[in-house]
């Protein structure tokens, strides 16, 4: 028999509604804790006959089954953190209310009423027992017309969602999160309101419908970090900055939106490794090859984004970059995560309108090199000319020509969608010189 190699993670809880789609409730929740490492238990309150284009139909499990759920998991589990979700009737708002002083850990209340598509997932007459609720959590999680509904506040900017929040912080719980996705704007502002003050935690927002469970996604993550310990407001910071990340590389599954992306850090960290593999054999083929003709006075540099890269720490190259020898090129050290700055920077702007572009090379531009270009039927653009080169992504240029400032050296960037593509098309430009 082989011994086993058990390991200890913090638990969370949530208590919501079973969403049939997958991307909201139980399903969403669950998916989440996963992702964030922790193990995750659940209280199902209602199955939902839902999908990505609404909910079909509802049903809503009897009181003594809710209670039964709650006293199996609490009686068993040293539970860290708990969330709560579609709570369908007064009945079970009521009933978790009762049971919340028990709970010696933190609760985090999502008071949904109202699911993306329209469907009431809360009886009207609930919303009232959601006081009660409120007064024993450690967070509550509205969106703008949830916290209308909760305050008397008309949510419509930054001033009056604190303003809500104030008055919502006077049913007992410690902080509130006025989330700014439903309110309209470039930029979408989620508001953490405590006895303390207010912190503002922003994100661009996203040209995307696919919100479906954004809401649990981020009061699960939020649970999942108090069960690991973290402290509230970094545990809020951090579960914004991950559903950010959720909806811009969200899941286009069914037929209506589609949903949140519960996995995206999960994701991100694994795809690391094999970026960085894909970067080294880039590297590979352009010293096989010797590229010395095409690498620039400030040195080469090959850099590879993760598919879901936000930052310059997620995108891998060669630290100390390519440099000429006497007989061909060599790496001077090995690729790492952040070892390029600029050209990094070039990659991480290009997929802000192209995110489907994860490689990237820096080489020389002179006269032959740009007759070479021409040459190839290539798109090629010229930073400094239009507006955002990469604006248009149905056929985003192939190499991005930067003539540069007096003193600075010109250079030309090709770009690709994977690393042998580039590799491909960087050795190509290379045999035209010949
Ligand atoms: C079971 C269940 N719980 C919560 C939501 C809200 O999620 P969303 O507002 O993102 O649709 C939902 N649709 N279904």
């Amino acid at each position: 028999m082989r011994t086993p190699a058990p390991e200890t993670r913090p638990v969370a809880l949530t208590i919501a509604g079973s969403d049939s789609g997958g991307g909201a409730g139980i399903q969403a929740d669950l998916a989440t804790m996963t992702a964030h490492g922790v193990f995750g238990t659940s209280v199902i309150t209602a199955v939902t006959a839902q999908h990505t284009r609404g909910v079909e139909s509802s049903f809503v499990l009897p009181r003594e089954e809710v209670a039964a759920q709650l006293d199996a998991v609490t009686g068993d589990f040293a539970v860290g953190a708990a969330k709560t979700g579609m709570l369908a009737t007064t009945e079970i708002v009521r009933l978790v209310a009762d049971r919340a002083p028990e709970f010696d850990f933190p609760l985090v209340v999502d008071p949904v009423m109202v699911a993306t598509s329209g469907d009431r997932l809360l009886e009207p007459e609930a919303e009232q027992a959601y006081e009660d609720l409120l007064g024993e959590a450690t967070l509550a999680t509205p969106n703008a017309d949830e916290a209308e509904v909760l305050s008397g506040v008309e949510v419509v900017d930054a001033d009056s969602a604190r303003e809500a929040g104030e008055a919502i912080l006077e049913t007992g719980v410690d902080a509130v999160l006025v989330k700014g996705g439903h309110v309209p704007g470039e930029t979408v502002r989620d508001r953490l309101v405590t006895e303390s003050g207010v912190e503002t935690f922003e994100h661009p927002r996203i040209g995307t419908q696919a919100t479906h469970g954004s809401g649990c996604t981020l009061a699960a993550a939020i649970a999942a970090r108090l069960a690991g310990g973290e402290p509230l407001e970094s545990a809020v910071e951090d579960a914004t900055d991950v559903l950010a990340r959720a909806v811009r590389y969200y899941s286009d599954v069914g037929e209506g939106h589609g949903a949140v992306n519960h996995a995206v850090e999960l994701r991100n960290a694994a795809a690391r490794e094999p970026t960085a593999e894909a970067v080294r054999t880039v590297v590979a083929d352009l010293v096989d090859r010797d590229v010395s003709r095409l690498v620039p006075e400030v040195g080469m540099n090959v850099v590879g984004a993760t598919p879901y890269a936000e930052s310059v720490a997620e995108t891998a190259a060669v630290e100390g970059r390519i440099t000429r020898t006497l007989d061909g090129v060599r790496p001077n050290r090995g690729v790492q995560f952040g070892a390029s700055t600029h050209l990094a920077a070039v990659l991480l702007a290009a997929r802000e309108s192209a995110p489907e572009l994860r490689f990237a090379v820096n080489c020389r531009l002179d006269g032959a090199i740009e007759d070479a270009l021409a040459e190839l039927d290539w798109t090629v653009a010229e930073n400094g000319l239009d507006e955002d080169v990469f604006a248009d992504s149905e056929a985003p240029p192939v190499a991005v020509i930067d003539r540069a400032d007096v003193g600075q050296e010109a250079t030309v960037k090709l770009v690709a969608e994977d690393a042998e593509t580039l590799a491909e098309r960087t050795l190509e430009l290379c045999d035209r010189l010949e």
